[in-house]
């Protein structure tokens, strides 16, 4: 592997990713932030949850929301629901990681809130077992995913589909999606 060859074309292909969801994504997004606020505004809350990376990305934001993202301001009701390990732990062991997610939803879900599953693949089981959760509940339910989707289009109110084949780039256009829908939603709440 040549470095400078490696380093060029990621960030060739991260630029065509970029450059693709701008031009598909307008819609979807403006959409799934209409929910988000009105959501909030309603007095609900958002429920992030994702594995591995996502996980990452699911925790990161709930805490954009939660502390701060641009601008001090009173705090936006949101968690992630793979920060606590012991319900993890307790729910992969005892009922399987399938439903790990599931069960907090089942637990701390209520008709109105913001469901948010992210899978690059669109098919991880413990995401589509939330988002049936979620929905069976009277959630709002969103996906964060990319390829053709996986389930997600079936299970999810608002999807945004990164036009991407690769884990990678996919969560890349996730973050930074995630991290607009955090500004926009800030400012449309007028919390500031
Ligand atoms: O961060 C990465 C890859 O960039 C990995 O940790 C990745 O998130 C994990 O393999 C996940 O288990 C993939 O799950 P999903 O996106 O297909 O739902
Ligand atoms: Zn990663």
């Amino acid at each position: 592997m040549d470095p400078l060859a490696y380093f060029n074309s990621e960030l060739d292909d991260h630029a065509a990713v970029v450059a693709r969801t701008h031009a598909q994504m307008e819609a979807p997004f403006l959409a799934m932030l209409d929910a988000w606020v009105k959501a909030i505004e309603g007095g609900h809350k958002i429920l992030f949850f994702g594995n591995g990376g996502s996980a990452a990305d699911a925790q990161h934001l709930s805490a954009e929301l939660v502390i701060r993202f641009m601008e001090d301001r009173k705090p936006i009701a949101a968690i992630a629901l793979n920060t606590d390990t012991s319900a993890l732990t307790a729910g992969a062991n005892d009922l399987g990681y399938d439903a790990v997610f599931a069960r907090q939803i089942e637990a701390l879900g209520q008709a109105g809130d913001i469901a948010v599953g992210f899978t690059t693949s669109g098919t991880s089981p413990n995401i589509v077992a939330a988002l049936e959760m979620a929905r069976s509940k009277g959630l709002v339910t969103c996906a964060f995913t990319g390829r053709d989707g996986g389930r997600m289009p079936d299970l999810a109110d608002h999807c945004l589909i990164i036009p991407a084949q690769s884990t990678r780039r996919i969560q890349e256009m996730h973050i930074t999606l995630g991290h607009m829908l955090c500004g926009a939603l800030e400012q449309s709440l007028k919390l500031v």
